[in-house]
């Protein structure tokens, strides 16, 4: 599969739909996500160096919502521990063919199981490590809470969860600096004032963006010990949270 340039909303649209991963976005989607998230090139890094460092034998490693793989592979590359298995999940099914489809091609190392399915349905067992980058934003707000709980319940003993979400901000200057900034980047990246307000259009009431200590506070209710930022470009952040 061929990744193309993303100009779904290049031009005007007479109605614009509620945002979802379908056939259209997934064909664009390496694009898309590298010109939309700033410093998702270095989170995806970053994941495979803390899979590298965390990934313990005979355990399992979890990529949910993991789109066309991107975390997975990167986590792939890097693990040195005996026996393990990465578990890849999404409820998109042209990302979930689409990231079969790469899989094809590629050398098999560490074993992956791609599956087609939502996150809040699977089991969660014997994981070292798991990666949510950019997912939980979609679960609805009132099922987040059971399911974190459930991330930290079949997390091992030291075990870690790479939490990566699009933020807002309690403080409503602040707000308004961070979306005017990241409307500033994706400029930046090639989009135009259409494209950036007609997404943004889409993604209402589909992503929705909690505070860094809304999130805290569930992981810590979750019962994680610790929960903190470690890379934050404007309102994009990625947390680790430790058991
Ligand atoms: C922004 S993308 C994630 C990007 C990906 N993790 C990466 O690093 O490239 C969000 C993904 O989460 C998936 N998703 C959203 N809600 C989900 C759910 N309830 N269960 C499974 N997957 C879900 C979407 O289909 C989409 O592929
Ligand atoms: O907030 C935006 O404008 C985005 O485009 C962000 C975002 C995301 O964070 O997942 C939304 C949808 C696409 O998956 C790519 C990026």
């Amino acid at each position: 599969m061929t990744s193309l340039k993303d100009s779904i909303y290049a031009d005007p649209l007479g109605e614009i739909n509620a945002f979802t991963f379908d056939e259209t976005v997934v064909s664009v989607f390496p694009d898309m996500i590298q010109r939309s998230v700033p410093g998702y090139n270095a989170i995806i890094t970053a994941i495979g160096l803390l899979a590298k460092r965390y990934a313990q034998p005979n355990s399992f490693c979890y990529d949910l919502g993991c789109s066309l793989g991107a975390a997975t592979l990167a986590m792939r590359d890097q693990i040195e521990a005996e026996n393990c298995r990465i578990i890849a999940v999404d409820n998109s099914q042209s990302m979930v063919s689409g990231f079969k489809d790469k899989l094809q091609g590629l050398p098999v190392s560490i074993p992956i199981d791609v599956q087609f399915a939502d996150i809040r349905d699977i089991s969660i067992e014997n994981a070292s490590v798991i990666v949510l980058n950019f997912t939980l934003q979609f679960v609805p707000i009132e099922d987040r809470q059971s399911f974190i709980r459930k991330v930290y319940q079949g997390l091992l003993p030291n075990g870690i969860l790479i939490l990566s979400e699009k933020l807002k901000s309690a403080d409503e200057r602040q707000n308004t600096l961070q979306t005017d900034m990241h409307h500033l980047f994706k400029k930046a990246k090639g989009y135009s004032d259409l494209e950036i307000s007609q997404k943004r259009t889409a993604l209402e009431n589909v992503l929705i963006p909690e505070t860094l200590n809304q999130h805290q506070q569930r992981l810590h209710n979750a019962g994680f010990s610790s929960a903190e930022i470690w890379f934050q470009y404007f309102n994009f952040a990625s947390i680790i949270a430790l058991k």
